[in-house]
């Protein structure tokens, strides 16, 4: 074998029955179900109960469900001091994933490699998540934690905890379809990350810890949170596309990649974009901000025209939980609790049936030589 697969570009590297993204037809099914079905009539909870278990839950699964995930929010002492010793200025992905590190040490389950025990771990992390993302957020603010609603669905608590008010349904949904749209996306480098670390017969915790940092880069998840800088930059008054096209100039000028643009696989668009955009729009409307409308076309028009590239998902994420109200850093946070669901469906996919991940390389170093003086 002489050829290499740059970034492993195109190469197929195992089965899986979880989600497929089809980029000719543009589609992404869950277990089956196309991902915009779900995110029109389903409740979060429902979706990470379809991807772990491959059917979605009936009346009764789904109130278990729930009541299992709303008696998990909390954080122990321990992990809240841990976040608290954490210095406000470093970034939220690293808190997420410290914290995430910190539950793994402390769960006597952590060996326990069983599917029942896999699971319990999964909505163990999925329940707390939004009280750590939520705290981080409110630490750096200055304010208290807010203790979790059980009276609240997963999407409406998480901005409860976050804003310490009960939010109103617009934007409840507009959440919970982002969360939907994020939960799952097969071979993503993240997603991959937790199952090569899974392939080592490694913890489920410590394969969602390496996730976390895949997905912290800005060719990945970190790119929702570059959309609003990029924006930032630009500005928004004015006339904005004379100004898209001027700031893309530079930008191409230093061979920068323009952030929340362009994708591995889909090249003719991301599939769950135009749901999301809706979700940004009606957000946009209800809070007047048209000047947010104006620069997020003018900068996809530009880019469309400069270089036939077109947004990915993270695009009109960002903007979506910069309206909610949330700190730009704490974007990628809500992107990994997210797609807790799915590499946790993944690591217990690969483990069902592991191979260890190892490919090969080929060596392009010094010929062989000798250390001097040794005489073997
Ligand atoms: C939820 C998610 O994780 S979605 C991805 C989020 N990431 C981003 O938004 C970061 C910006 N985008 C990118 O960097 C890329 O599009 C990636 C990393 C997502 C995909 O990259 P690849 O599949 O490796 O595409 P590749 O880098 O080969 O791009 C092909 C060509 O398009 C260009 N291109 C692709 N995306 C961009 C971009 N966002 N800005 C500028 N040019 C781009 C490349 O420079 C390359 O041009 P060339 O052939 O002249 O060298
Ligand atoms: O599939 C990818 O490479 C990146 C992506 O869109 C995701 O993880 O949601």
């Amino acid at each position: 074998m002489s050829e290499i697969y740059k970034g492993l570009a195109g190469v197929p590297v195992d089965y899986t029955a979880i989600s497929k993204v089809n980029p000719e037809t543009n589609s992404l099914l869950y277990r089956g179900y196309p991902v915009q079905e779900l995110a029109a009539t389903q409740p979060f909870e429902s979706v990470a109960y379809l991807l772990w278990h491959g059917e979605l839950p009936t009346e009764e699964q789904l109130g278990e469900f729930e009541s299992t995930e709303r008696s998990l929010r909390g954080l122990d002492a321990n992990v809240k001091a841990v976040i608290d010793s954490l210095p406000t200025d470093c970034h939220p992905m690293d808190v997420v994933r410290t914290a995430v590190s910190v539950i793994g040490a402390n769960d006597p389950k952590t060996a326990d490699e069983s599917p029942e025990a896999e699971l319990e771990k999964a909505i163990n992390l999925f329940a707390k998540l939004p009280s750590i993302v939520a705290y981080d957020q409110r630490r750096r603010r200055g304010e208290e934690f807010v203790t979790p609603d059980p009276e609240l669905d997963y999407s409406a608590n998480f901005l409860w905890q976050t804003f310490g008010r009960k939010p109103d349904d617009f934007e409840v949904d507009a959440f919970r379809v982002s969360l939907i749209l994020y939960a799952e996306h097969s071979f993503n480098a993240s997603t991959f990350t937790a199952r090569v670390i899974t392939s080592t017969l490694s913890d489920l915790y410590s394969a969602v810890t390496g996730a976390i940092g895949a997905l912290k880069g800005p060719l990945h998840g970190g790119a929702n949170e570059a959309v609003l800088h990029e924006f930032e930059e630009i500005g928004y008054d004015g006339d904005v596309e004379q100004k898209a096209y001027d700031w893309l100039q530079a930008a191409f000028a230093e061979k920068k990649k323009i952030m929340g643009f362009g994708h591995r696989v889909y090249k003719k668009g991301d599939s769950r974009v135009p749901t999301m955009q809706k979700a940004t729009y009606e957000l946009i409307e209800r809070y007047d901000r048209p000047e947010i409308k104006r620069l997020y076309e003018a900068l996809a028009k530009e880019m469309d025209e400069a270089k036939g590239i077109k947004p990915n998902l993270d695009y009109p994420a960002g903007p979506a939980y910069y309206l909610l109200g949330f700190d730009i850093p704490t974007f990628t946070p809500i992107f990994v609790a997210a797609r807790v669901t799915g590499w946790t469906a993944h690591i217990i996919e690969q483990r069902a049936n592991n191979a260890l991940i190892r490919p090969l390389s080929l060596y392009n170093g010094v010929d062989e030589r000798h250390v001097p003086g040794f005489e073997g």
